[in-house]
């Protein structure tokens, strides 16, 4: 598509009630306060119409009548589980997680997801790295230097060939600065900030949006196929048991969004995706099958997990927002456990963030 055609289908975009709920919940400064940055202080925004699933489930427990439109599902599982009359398919657990779970789950997104065979968004520039987590807190920074490498002959008359490649490799921040070859760096501790996504099991290649079985990669790890397996059980068709195969692990920090789209690449849309969230508390937008359907947001926190199958595959979906103030992230037991052990650093990053791990069947 080109120039006016395209522009018209942005502008039409833009207008959509999907997007203009984005935009209603989407983090701006508030531009009215003449202060500088520093100061600045968030656009207020109006939370009135948010779900608010932790505040329903207590009165729920308490036995008080559930909000219009909101059924709760009475089956084996030690958790409420809500659902929307207005869009079948779409699972709501809140605290599904304990905070020991949520703890050992962030530790592992941060650790063990990032790490090669599983990819992440700074593959392409960067290829696979190694311990990124370790590195931010050793200081270190990726220097890309230059190898060079010889090809023997392999053949009377030919010649010895040198080839010159460059790569990626993590440095004392003092040693890279010594070297000062010219070449390019970056703290590792950017790199971290700046990580948005890491792909477990059969890997989601974003360029084709879809997955590409012929990469390498690891099977997704057993407990997690066992979280997955149980909390998916209760959107599973009678009798069939949940294959965990792929997983996006998202991260995001103040200011990221993750804008309204579908997940349709895979196979059999009856089988839900499990997502749930650690860290900061976010707004999840559900829209319907159409960008014009009016979104229903609700708050996500720590700990709560979304299952979408049948119907709500085909709703559009994404997070306009994150909270990082103290009140808006609810997050002061998840930091008091992660202090208490003792992980200064996890506590850094998660003040500021929020994990999604969403995982799916794909075939
Ligand atoms: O971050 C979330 O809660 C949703 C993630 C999601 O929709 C996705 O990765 O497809
Ligand atoms: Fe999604």
């Amino acid at each position: 598509m080109y120039g006016e055609d395209a522009s018209r289908e942005q502008s039409e975009l833009e207008r959509t009630a999907f997007r203009k709920a984005e935009r209603k919940y989407k983090f701006y400064y508030d531009d009215s306060s003449k202060s500088s940055k520093k100061k600045k202080r968030p656009k207020p925004v109006d939370l009135t119409e948010v779900l608010d699933f932790k505040a329903i489930s207590s009165s729920f427990c308490r036995d008080e009548n559930l909000p219009p439109g909101i059924v709760a599902l009475s089956g084996g599982f030690h958790h409420p589980v809500f659902c929307l009359d207005s869009r079948p398919g779409f699972y709501f657990i809140p605290g599904a997680l304990s905070i020991e779970e949520q703890c050992h789950w962030i530790r592992e997104s941060l650790t063990s997801f990032p790490e090669p065979p599983n990819r992440t968004n700074h593959n392409a520039i960067y290829g696979p790295i190694h311990e990124l987590f370790d590195a931010t807190i050793e200081r270190k920074v990726l220097v890309e230097e230059e190898n060079a490498v010889t090809s023997f002959a392999s053949e009377p008359g030919c010649f010895e060939r040198k080839e010159s490649t460059r790569r990626w490799r993590f440095s004392e921040e003092n040693s890279a600065r010594l070297r000062g070859n010219g070449g390019k760096s970056v703290l590792a501790s950017v790199l971290l900030r700046k990580l948005r996504w890491s792909t477990l099991g059969l890997q989601f290649d974003w360029s084709k949006r879809n997955y590409d079985v012929s990469l390498p990669h690891n099977k997704i790890p057993d407990a997690l196929c066992e979280l997955a397996k149980q909390m998916a059980a209760t959107a599973m068709p009678t009798g069939e048991e949940f294959k965990p195969e792929a997983a996006i692990v998202n991260y995001f920090g103040l200011g990221d969004t993750l804008g309204g789209h579908l997940d349709d690449m895979e196979a059999d849309w009856s089988r839900p995706i499990v997502s749930m969230s650690l860290g900061c508390k976010a707004i999840f937008l559900l829209g319907g099958k159409s960008r014009e359907d009016v979104p229903v947001a609700m708050f996500l926190r720590s700990g709560d997990i979304v299952l979408m199958a049948g119907e709500a595959r085909e709703c559009f979906h994404g997070v306009p927002r994150i909270f990082t103030d103290k009140e808006g992230a609810e997050i002061d037991p998840l930091e008091s456990h992660l202090l208490h052990e003792g992980n200064n650093h996890f506590v850094d990053y998660i003040r500021s963030s929020r994990i999604n791990i969403n995982i799916r069947q794909v075939f």
